[in-house]
């Protein structure tokens, strides 16, 4: 069944909470017909559908913690061979979030071909998840969790970039200019690709 995808084009998308993530894999979408994944998406889903499996979750994430590997990784592996005829390619966004769940998802699934690092200063994603927590109505979009997801993703997620950075995959994506600025560097790196 992972056959299926073994072959397509895996693009992970890492940066701390609130750099723009989702805000680029739209428009990456939009122009080039890829599946947006986001391992926070999916969890949210799973929470809202009310599950034994969300109320855990829930729990966990409203701790502004990491939730077990192995739930995430069949998400989105699920979620990957659902879209597998349709997909010219596919964004992991958010995922890893630590290095030994890209050794987990290239053992399962299969090697990325780009990381793409959306890089904001810590006082931006602050400033952008206090602005977003008015409207996002997610739970952990609230001054405490934030700071506890930002030094988590420093602790955690860094480490991931270095690892990939060996590898030469990897693209520092400034994320402090306007949206289209940023999107303009993405473009590039997407269609270094082809
Ligand atoms: N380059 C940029 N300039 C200004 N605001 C931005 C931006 N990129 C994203 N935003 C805004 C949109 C959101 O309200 C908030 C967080 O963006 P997001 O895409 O949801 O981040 P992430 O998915 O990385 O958590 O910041
Ligand atoms: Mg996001």
């Amino acid at each position: 069944m992972a056959d299926k995808i073994k072959d397509a084009k895996i693009v992970f998308v890492v940066g701390g909470p609130g750099s723009g993530k989702g805000t680029q894999c739209e428009k990456i979408v939009a122009k080039y017909g890829y599946t947006h994944l986001s391992s926070g998406d999916l969890l949210r889903a799973e929470v809202a559908s009310g599950s034994e499996r969300g109320k855990q979750l829930q729990a966990i994430m409203q701790k502004g913690e990491l939730v077990p590997l192995d739930t995430v990784l069949d998400m989105i592996k699920d979620a990957m061979i659902a879209k597998a005829d349709v997909s010219k390619g596919y964004l992991i966004d958010g995922y890893p979030r630590e290095v030994k769940q890209g050794e987990e998802f290239e053992k399962k699934i299969g090697a990325p071909a780009l990381l793409l690092y959306i890089d904001a200063k810590g006082e931006t994603m602050v400033k952008r998840l206090m602005k977003r927590g008015e409207t996002s109505g997610r739970a952990d979009d609230n001054e405490e969790t934030i700071k506890k997801r930002l030094d988590l993703y420093y602790k955690a997620t860094e480490p991931v970039i270095a690892y990939y950075e060996k590898r030469g995959i990897v693209r520092k994506i400034d994320s402090e200019l306007p949206v289209d600025d940023v999107f303009a560097i993405v473009e590039k790196a997407i269609d270094e690709l082809k």
